[in-house]
């Protein structure tokens, strides 16, 4: 599978220039989040440079998804600071936060497709929606995207003829369609057999390479985490246990992280290095 950057559609490469990296910049700040009575996020800092992929990992129910969801928008964070670029967006209004959404594109954990929509109208809908498109640009824009992540001519199909793999990776290509400078992924390899979830991740890592996109990774899969990332953080009952480079990570000596790394590994980690 090869990733073309250049035969990406002109409209959305003049964008992608357009964009200062400056701009794709992720910067939390003693983010708390409180609901029913339960403090879910504790004050988390973090940064994440522009184009570098950030993993996030912790144990189930940390607070990772809650993270990421308030990061991209989707849940109103009750304090603190998230920075993307120079707009800061707890507390910020719905209109303005809607623009800063459509900076980000979002690769849900169980693919969140519209089952009444062909893979074709659900990999076009922002595209629909959000751009004064001619009908011949969309469709070649959702069959490049389709072919990138694996999928060529499945245009016509339903989700509910697709595998748990191929709908992910049609919501990946949803994600891309937006040319977003900023990718937030909720476990984009889970459920995926090995094969396949080493494509997503050549794909995720693609997408910083080519394109710079900015990235946070939600994961449970330590292979994946170390093979694609450029810093982890790991999360531990709401707080940031820790912080670094996956070498740092790999080598530091808190037994909470140990545990987790050998838990889910099914081998040796291999650190990747740029
Ligand atoms: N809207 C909500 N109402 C009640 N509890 C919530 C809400 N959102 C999150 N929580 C709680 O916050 C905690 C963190 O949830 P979250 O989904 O962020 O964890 P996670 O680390 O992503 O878990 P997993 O790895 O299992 O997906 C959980 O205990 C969850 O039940």
């Amino acid at each position: 599978m090869s990733f073309d950057a250049n035969s990406a559609d002109p409209a959305q490469s003049e964008e992608i220039e357009a964009a200062a990296p400056e701009q794709s910049r992720i910067v939390v700040k003693d983010l708390k989040y409180q609901v029913s009575g339960k403090q879910v996020l504790k004050g988390i800092d973090l940064e994440v440079n522009p184009g570098e992929i950030l993993c996030v990992m912790g144990m189930s129910g940390c607070g990772k998804t809650t993270l990421l969801h308030c990061i991209g928008g989707l849940t109103r964070a009750s304090s603190g600071e998230i920075w993307i670029g120079d707009s800061q967006i707890v507390g910020m209004a719905e209109d303005d936060l809607n623009h800063v959404r459509e900076r980000m594109g979002m690769v849900f954990q169980y693919a969140a497709l519209f089952d009444s929509l062909t893979v074709y109208e659900n990999v076009a809908f922002g595209l629909m929606r959000r751009r004064r498109m001619r009908s011949k640009q969309i469709r070649e824009i959702v069959s490049e995207k389709l072919a990138l992540v694996g999928l060529p001519g499945t245009e016509s199909l339903h989700p509910s003829e697709l595998s748990g793999g191929m709908a992910k990776r049609v919501g990946l290509a949803r994600a891309i369609a937006m040319a977003p400078e900023m990718l937030l992924y909720d476990e984009p390899t889970s459920g995926l057999d090995p094969v396949v979830a080493s494509v997503v991740d050549e794909l995720i890592m693609q997408m910083r390479d080519k394109l710079g996109v900015t990235s946070i990774v939600v994961s449970h899969n330590i292979t994946s985490i170390f093979r694609i990332s450029d810093k982890i953080a790991m999360l531990h009952e709401g707080e940031v246990l820790v912080y670094g480079s996956p070498d740092e990570i790999k080598s530091s000596k808190n037994p909470i992280v140990q545990q987790f790394i050998l838990g889910h590994s099914h081998g040796p980690i291999e650190v990747a290095h740029r």
